[in-house]
């Protein structure tokens, strides 16, 4: 059992400040550009019912961006199973940039290499289940509710609306991959559900509940009580360690060993196994898009506290 305390974050969040002036904030979603880079929080949340410790702008409220990959991975993998789930999303790592659109042409069969790559996260978005895209977000936002135990986390309409007007890139994935039949319906439609999951608000201590249950196998790490299948849990920190910090995920298993992801908005969560969940925010990003704040906490606490699973 690894302990964390608030002298610890507050140490080490001292520490790794500084690191802010290395990396730039993204600009690529209009709405995000207006973050400010000295703005860092961390909040680690124990299992067993004990209380969440937390240091920096602790109930500053960010996008979880990329974080929500985990999440809807997690839903349509409950709704569909793994098989069918699998059949329109790879397994493997990419080694390219989160955003890019090389493979999807060169891999045969044309499908993402993995659902932590935006081509893949579309893919299984495009699998939720509802009517319309409200029906479609609310499942999302139920899932996030349930996990982070706070009934009023939503998305924010602004960095939405700015990400959907933008998207260019990701409207490209989308249409190619419906040529190729891994998309269906709408991709207007399905932008919509998307900018929407990327932009669901929560701070750290909601962001690091959320991976206290997946460091507690899928229940509640405070009651026990299921919230996620166990083998739902298990495929989702896997692809966290081999793809959740894009083309720097080796390098952050060598230095950190946790299964993690982050967004572009400068979050991190963190999983340390039968512990807690971390999470981090510091929206100055280094060039694979990782919170340089957020990489410098885990690597010093990973070193501290040697929690690596390797
Ligand atoms: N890496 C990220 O957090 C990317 C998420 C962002 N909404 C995008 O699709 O570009």
């Amino acid at each position: 059992m690894i302990e964390i305390d608030e002298k610890d974050l507050h140490y080490w969040l001292e520490h790794v400040k500084i690191y802010a002036n290395n990396g730039k904030v993204a600009d690529y979603i209009p709405a995000l550009a207006n973050q400010q880079p000295e703005i860092n929080a961390t909040a680690f949340y124990p299992i067993g019912d004990k209380e969440v410790a937390c240091a920096g702008q602790a109930d500053y409220s960010f996008t979880i961006q990329s974080v929500s990959k985990v999440l809807t991975l997690a839903l349509a993998l409950i709704q569909h199973g793994e098989q069918a789930v699998f059949s329109r999303v790879g397994k493997e790592p990419s080694s390219d940039p989160f955003y890019s659109i090389q493979k999807l042409e060169v891999e045969k069969p044309s499908k993402p290499l993995n659902p932590m790559i935006n081509a893949g996260a579309l893919a299984v978005t495009n699998m939720i289940r509802g009517r319309g895209s409200d029906e479609m977000v609310q499942e999302i936002l139920n899932l996030v509710r349930l996990l982070a135990d706070d009934s009023s986390i939503d998305y924010d309409e602004e960095v939405a609306r700015s990400e959907f007007e933008t998207a260019f890139l990701n409207r490209a994935l989308s249409y190619f991959m419906k040529q190729n039949g891994i998309i269906t319906g709408s991709v207007e439609e399905l932008l919509d559900v998307y900018t929407k999951q990327c932009a669901i608000t929560v701070n750290v201590k909601q962001l690091a509940r959320i991976a206290a249950v997946f460091a507690n196998d899928g229940k509640d790490p405070d009651t026990n009580q299921p919230l996620l299948p166990s083998h739902v849990a298990r495929v989702c920190k896997t692809f966290m360690v081999t793809c959740g910090m894009y083309d720097a995920s080796g390098t952050f298993a060598i230095n950190v060993g946790i299964p993690a992801k982050s967004g572009v908005s400068g979050c991190i969560m963190g999983v340390i196994k039968e512990s807690g969940g971390l999470a981090v925010f510091g929206p100055a990003l280094d060039e694979q898009g990782n919170s340089v704040v957020g990489m410098h906490l885990l690597k010093d606490l990973a070193d501290d506290k040697r929690w690596s699973i390797f």
